[in-house]
Formats: C-alpha cells, sequence, structure tokens
C-alpha cells in the first residue's frame, strides 16, 4: 500500500523562552492509502496541535509533513489554500455547514470553489449524497436536519472533491449514540468502498473501534498502537478499553 501521508520526526513548541510547551515529542508515523486511522490521547496530549499540522491550520517546529509526496512544512503560505482545498477534506465536531444555504449547496459549493464544471457538480453531489443516504435532506436547511444528518452533509461535503486525506476531529462529539453509529457507519462504507483515508481525533472509545488503526498520545509522543488486523469491532474496542483502562480511565472520560 502506497503511503499517503508521512509525519518525520516532528516536533512542536508553544511559547518562548522560560515558558515553553513542547505539544509533540519526535512523533513519526504514516498512513497507507486507504488507511482508517484513529487518534486518541488523554486531555492536552497533542492530539488537536497534531490535526492542526496535519491540516496546514499551524505549522511544526521541526520535522516534515509528507501528504500526497508533497511536503507541506516547505509549501509557501500562497499554496497552502489550493493545497487544503484539493489534497484535504475536513469534518468537525460542530458540523460547520453554512446556515444559509441547503445541504445541497453547501455540499456543492466544495467543488464550486475548486472550479468543478457545473454540469459535474449536479451529478457529485447526487452521487456523494447517496453514498451517504442523505438525498432526502438535501433540500432542508441546516436548522431543518438532525444532528446526524448534518453531520453526515458535512461528511459529503469533505469528500466530495475526492481528497487524498480526511482529517474528521471528534465527529461524534455532538451526536448521540444512534447517530454516532450511523455516521460511523457510513464512514467504514466510505473507508471499504471508496478507499478513503480517514484520519480521525476522538476521546471516545466506541468511535475509535470503527477505525482499522489506533495511535495513542501521551505528552506529545506516540506511546501505544492497536491494529484491528481480523479482529471483529467489539473485539477490537475491547482491546482500546484495555488501553483506556490501564492508563487509568472509562471510555468516556480520561480520553
Ligand atoms: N496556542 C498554544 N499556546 C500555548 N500552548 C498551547 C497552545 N495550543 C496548545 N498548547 C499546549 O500544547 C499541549 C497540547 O495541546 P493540544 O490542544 O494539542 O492537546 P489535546 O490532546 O488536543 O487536548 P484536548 O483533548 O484537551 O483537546 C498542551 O499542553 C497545551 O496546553
Amino acid at each position: 500500500m502506497p503511503s499517503i501521508m508521512q509525519a518525520s520526526h516532528i516536533e512542536k513548541y508553544f511559547g518562548n523562552k522560560g515558558n515553553v510547551t513542547k505539544a509533540l515529542d519526535d512523533l513519526s508515523f504514516d498512513v497507507e492509502k486507504g488507511d482508517f486511522v484513529g487518534i486518541m490521547g488523554p486531555s492536552g496530549s497533542g492530539k488537536t496541535t497534531l490535526l492542526n499540522c496535519i491540516s496546514t491550520i499551524d505549522t511544526v517546529t521541526t520535522g516534515h509533513i509528507t501528504i500526497n509526496s508533497q511536503d507541506i512544512t516547505k509549501l509557501k503560505k500562497k499554496h497552502l489554500e489550493k493545497f487544503r482545498r484539493d489534497e484535504l477534506g475536513f469534518i468537525f465536531q460542530d458540523f460547520n455547514l453554512l446556515d444559509t444555504l441547503t445541504a445541497f449547496e453547501n455540499i456543492a459549493l466544495a467543488l464550486t470553489i475548486q472550479g468543478e464544471k457545473p454540469s459535474e457538480i449536479t451529478s457529485k453531489v447526487q452521487a456523494t449524497a447517496e453514498k451517504l443516504e442523505i438525498t432526502s435532506v438535501l433540500n432542508k436547511f441546516p436548522y431543518e436536519m438532525s444532528g446526524g444528518q448534518k453531520q453526515r452533509v458535512a461528511s459529503a461535503r469533505a469528500i466530495v472533491t475526492n481528497p487524498s486525506l480526511v482529517l474528521a476531529d471528534e465527529p461524534t462529539g455532538a451526536l448521540d449514540s444512534k447517530s454516532s453509529r450511523l455516521l460511523l457507519e457510513s464512514f467504514e462504507k466510505l473507508n471499504q468502498d471508496l478507499d478513503t483515508t480517514i484520519l480521525m481525533v476522538t476521546h471516545d472509545a466506541f468511535t475509535a473501534s470503527y477505525a482499522n488503526r489506533i495511535l495513542f498520545i501521551k505528552d506529545g509522543k506516540i506511546f501505544n498502537e492497536l491494529v484491528k488486523g481480523q479482529d471483529t469491532r467489539k473485539a477490537f474496542f475491547n482491546r482500546i478499553m484495555e488501553v483506556v483502562t490501564l492508563l487509568g480511565g472509562d471510555a468516556d472520560d480520561v480520553f
């Protein structure tokens, strides 16, 4: 499997002399095409910092991050916006949909900004909506949708441009358990059917159990890695819980 993303010896410092926080500490890992990676770790362990550096919202202090063969730590500011638009898809905890646009328009906007031909836009939005089972809400505005539907629309927006990497930050954080399950089943389907590569930060062991691999981060370093392999989701959940419990928490509050 080709590697889609490589983090190589990345370090991130915040603050200045006398008051320095090392948020990422010599962190290295690869994400292969079609991988579904979960990132877990206690509060303050560096998860958001890592995601911000990968998403080019923040910059690393040292080290390199390569996405689709481009070293993003070397990209000039003026190229970053295009890089984000073309290579990355984002899914946030609070959906980030535009309230004045319908679901269709929210998804289509990602393609319009990319300069996609109008004739292609409708068919791409429709095809993506079918995969996420949201065709019935395409004409609705965000206030007319449930949280779960909003998050599936946000997911459609993230993948409609066919990005190299989808970055999800606590995607189930604002959802009830039934909506979470539906969303995660959609992620599973996108990952299996379309080979969508997903990197997902979560504190929730149930959410994490849908990934194929979990990286546990502590004090800015990777301290454990679990691979699902041939395990069922339930067995994988139990193994994730073992690591969480080992660190002195339950499913919900340490991570
Ligand atoms: N802008 C900043 N300035 C100074 N320190 C920061 C900044 N952002 C993060 N930090 C510090 O870097 C470390 C990692 O923070 P980060 O937000 O990445 O953790 P996290 O794992 O995402 O935590 P949480 O689960 O609570 O969101 C923490 O010690 C935090 O206080």
